[in-house]
């Protein structure tokens, strides 16, 4: 039999806030000492974060104080977040959090054993002392990511090139794991832009860019750190599967049909790669792919070189 869900859809506006209990009005079969206790105790821990898995966690674990859970998931697509505590389990209560128009995610509640009336009612109310904490967690998100992000091309820009290089490289220390960077740049830009202009030439960057999206993996990074240069971090791979990507990048580049005034343009791009040595730092792994890429260059460009 399949297990009985619930989804539900609550908008957090100041009605419904009012009737979540904020009106003085006794709702039927709760314990309003503990309800209210638990409310005054979220709405002062959930304030002291920013970060949205912090917020969640932290009310997964409160408001089971109140109703037993064994696990929940939330997940907001648009902020690429998608977070599961617990163990799953097989009846779910699902609602969908807005406030005032804005969509806050979706939050799922899930337990072996059934939900009942009180106690659905209870994780309602209880849901909205998550509100605020989770939008402002969710705007801070945003403007923490909008700042590491390049707004053409969307990609990484360079601070958060550097960010996530000295991390990546740190893991890969540890985790004894291969860790691979393709460092590439655009052949003769200097001409599109000239020939076709600015504009076309910052076309051209967003094509390019998502072309190379469109050829990796999602775990795989790309990063806009120059004029027309870009990075892929490829986490876990080996010299010999980052140059099988690096040709894949080289290829659909190639086949790219951009038209300019009905002629598609001839673009190719020149790719320099490096693997991870042991103990070697990140100015060093950088200076060995652009070092390649200086090779691929000089050696006729469309190209891929490995460094040595
Ligand atoms: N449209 C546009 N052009 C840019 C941007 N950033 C840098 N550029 C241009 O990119 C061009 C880079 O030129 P060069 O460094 O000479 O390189 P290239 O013409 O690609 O030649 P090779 O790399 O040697 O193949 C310059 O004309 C810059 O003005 C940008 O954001 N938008």
């Amino acid at each position: 039999m399949a297990p009985p869900n619930r989804t539900n859809t609550i908008d957090f506006d100041a009605a419904k806030l009012q009737r979540l209990g904020f009106t003085g009005k006794r709702q039927p079969k709760l314990k309003p000492v503990s309800l209210a206790e638990l409310h005054r105790q979220l709405n002062l821990q959930l304030q002291t974060s920013l970060d949205v898995e912090r917020i969640v966690n932290l009310f997964f674990t409160e408001v089971q104080r109140l109703v037993s859970l064994d696990a929940l998931t939330y997940l907001h697509q648009s902020s690429d977040v998608r977070l599961e505590f617990g163990t799953l389990a097989s009846h779910s209560a699902g609602y969908r959090l807005s406030n005032e128009g804005e969509y806050l995610g979706e939050l799922i509640f899930r337990r072996n054993q059934r939900f009942d009336e009180q106690e659905l009612n209870q994780l309602e109310s209880l849901l909205s002392s998550l509100l605020f904490p989770l939008r402002n967690a969710l705007l801070y998100r945003a403007a923490v990511q909008s700042a590491l992000r390049d707004p053409l091309t969307d990609t990484g820009n360079r601070i958060a090139m550097e960010q996530t290089l000295q991390r990546e490289v740190d893991l890969a220390r540890r985790s004894l794991q291969p860790m691979s960077v393709l460092m590439l740049d655009i052949d003769h830009f200097k001409r599109i832009n000239d020939q076709y202009g600015h504009s076309t030439g910052d076309e051209v960057l967003k094509a390019v860019a998502t072309t190379l999206k469109g050829k990796l993996r999602n775990v795989d990074m790309v990063f806009r750190f120059g004029g027309e240069e870009f990075l892929v971090l490829l986490s876990g791979t080996c010299r010999e599967a980052a140059a099988m990507v690096g040709e894949r990048l080289r290829l659909g580049i190639l086949e790219l049909q951009y038209l300019v005034q009905g002629r598609p343009l001839d673009l190719s791009i020149s790719l320099g790669c490096a693997t991870l040595l042991p103990a070697e730092s990140v100015e060093s792994l950088l200076r060995r792919a652009d070092n390649a890429l200086y090779v691929a260059k000089r050696e006729g460009r469309n190209r891929l070189s490995m460094a040595g």
